[in-house]
């Protein structure tokens, strides 16, 4: 195989444009821009006056491999397609974690031909905004901490706090912690734990918020615990709203940077899709709608979570809806559904393409449940053959789903034009847009709707623990918010080895989590972790730092 450059090599040897240039080709006024170096701005969206709304293209996938089959790729090339076309378009993306980029995944900033810049900034530190959430969740675990030490006025059952502390890292080892130990001067012992800073509220809140003020109510809507009279005891009983407003203000600007095609890029928020929302930031997605006629973004894992999400929470919230949706697949992930182990995913097997095509069809199924048109991007790989890719090009003419062959990891937009030409046939005919449940309907009937419309499921059970939570929550009155399913990203199922189209199959709910600042619940199934592992060997094994002070090994 031809050597290809590593995404790194591409990104360091990209000529980035000044990002005040890409401001101007934005539309984004001076005044609005507050420049972090020369490739990297946050945008003061008060100063953006548009009312324009821009066609919305949200780009979702098939069940992944452990890897991700190229949506953020997809999306920067499409998005760079887009402009080759002449459009006046722009990519809205979550920023990576530092949990995949030191763990499994890697990076977050697209690959090969089809990037955003500077992917090294992008993929550690970026504009600080992931440590300021981290600072923001910790700090009100500290002022509950705190609040008890000092004689806990609010009667705050340690025993029930909810509200736990997060770190933007893989660490199993911080998911269940002991605090306060050592006497009476080192605070209230209690058992506490970590999650991953991505699945924290504070992210979901600063992805969901439309303003400053909107942040900070939702901030002090949180729920943190109950008191020993199992009360719920919310943020701002506590009076720290204000603080944390505070700390999370500067970071609240979202982030402005280019694609490799010098194409404007949002790139604000984070949430993982298989244990939160999964969607970048309202405020990114709302800014590009008002600054360009065509807005690509990206939700994570496949349409059975970050597409899901999108639908029947961020565009129930934000009113921004889906006017074409974008399904990534590619030969590797079907055959994988198709029963082929990891090891051999590049050996042919057009055989196991059409087995695993079923799950194809079923995410296809699922985005036409929400009244849009889909579009499938064949995303293409080296290994690729002829034979394998005519399988699902085939299916998808058979089967009157719009599909483009696309090759954006190796030729940037130029890859992505058919897939471009596809996508403006859906944008140019009205969608029906809609949500898969009413919030009038009860907690279950909304979890059943998502197992059997999207994941293709008979029903649902609920723990007992789970079940004692829900009728909490129902006698509460929080019963009329969205579900925010946490659940495996591997499967349709709860059960992370369950690849390809299983049906009949029941979900289990076994913790539900009111998350009121959101506004919604998280309902985890399974065995889903909130604070995920490394692997054997995470990719912090292979980064460096080189003499002349050049990053290596990111990907
Ligand atoms: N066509 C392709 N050929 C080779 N590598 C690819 C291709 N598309 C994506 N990749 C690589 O696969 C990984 C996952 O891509 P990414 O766009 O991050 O997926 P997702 O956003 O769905 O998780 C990245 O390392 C990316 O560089
Ligand atoms: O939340 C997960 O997102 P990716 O699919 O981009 O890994």
């Amino acid at each position: 195989l031809t050597k290809y450059l590593s995404d790194l090599e591409i990104a360091t040897n990209a000529k980035m444009q000044p990002i005040m240039d890409i401001a101007k080709k934005a539309g984004i006024p001076e005044e609005a821009i507050e420049q972090y170096g020369r490739y990297k701005a946050k945008i003061d969206v008060n100063q953006i006056a548009s009312t324009k709304k821009g066609k919305v293209v949200l780009v979702t996938a098939t069940s992944p491999t452990p890897a991700g089959e190229g949506k953020s790729t997809v999306t920067v090339g499409l998005a760079d397609a887009f402009q080759q076309l002449k459009h006046n378009v722009m990519v809205a993306l979550r920023e990576p974690s530092l949990g995949p980029v030191m763990g499994v995944k890697g990076g977050a900033t697209g690959g090969g031909y089809a990037q955003v810049v500077p992917m090294e900034d992008i993929n550690l530190h970026f504009t600080g905004d992931l440590h300021a959430i981290t600072s923001a969740n910790n700090a009100l675990a500290a002022l509950i901490d705190n609040h008890i030490h000092q004689g806990n006025e609010l009667n705050i059952d340690p025993r029930r706090i909810i509200w736990k502390r997060v770190l933007d890292i893989n660490d199993r080892a911080l998911r269940k912690v002991t605090i306060g130990l050592g006497g009476p001067l080192q605070g209230v012992p209690r058992e506490d734990g970590f999650d991953i800073t991505v699945a924290s509220e504070i992210m979901a809140v600063f992805c969901l918020a439309t303003s400053v003020d909107d942040l900070k109510q939702r901030l002090a809507n949180i729920v943190i615990g109950y008191t020993y009279d199992r009360e719920p005891v919310f943020v701002r009983q506590l009076g720290v709203e204000g603080a944390l407003t505070l700390l999370l203000k500067e970071a609240f600007k979202p982030n402005l940077v280019q694609t490799l095609g010098g194409t404007p890029a949002l790139i604000h928020g984070g949430p993982f899709a298989n244990i939160a929302h999964g969607c970048n930031s309202v405020i990114a997605t709302g800014t590009a709608r008002k600054l360009a006629d065509i807005v690509v973004t990206e939700a994570g894992f496949g349409a059975d979570l970050g597409a899901e999400k999108f639908m029947n929470i961020k565009a129930r919230q934000s009113g921004i809806s889906p006017d074409a949706v974008v399904v990534v697949t590619t030969i590797r992930a079907l055959k994988m559904h198709g029963g082929v182990s990891k090891s051999e995913l590049t050996i042919e097997n057009a055989a196991a393409v059409t087995t695993g095509i079923a799950n194809l069809a079923r995410h296809i199924e699922s985005v036409r449940a929400f009244g849009v048109e889909p579009v499938i991007a064949l995303n293409r790989f080296v290994a690729d053959t002829e034979a394998e890719l005519a399988v699902v090009l085939t299916w998808a003419k058979e089967n009157d789903v719009r599909i483009a062959l696309t090759n954006v990891w190796e030729q940037g937009g130029k890859g992505g034009i058919e897939l471009a030409e596809k996508v403006l046939e859906v944008l140019a005919k009205e969608q029906n847009f809609h949500h898969l449940y009413e919030l009038s309907e009860t907690v279950e009937q909304k979890i059943t709707k998502i197992v059997q419309k999207v994941y293709g499921g008979a029903g649902i059970h609920f723990t007992d623990s789970a079940q004692k939570q829900l009728m909490q929550i129902k006698k509460l009155g929080w019963d009329g918010l969205p579900v925010c399913m946490a659940k495996t990203q591997y499967s349709l199922t709860d059960q992370p080895s369950l690849l390809g189209r299983p049906e009949n199959f029941t979900i289990t709910i076994r913790e539900i989590v009111p998350k009121l600042g959101a506004g919604f619940l998280v309902c985890l199934t399974g065995d889903i972790m909130t604070m995920p592992g490394l692997p054997k060997q995470p990719a912090a094994l292979k980064m460096d730092v080189t003499a002349d002070g050049r990053a290596e090994g990111l990907f």
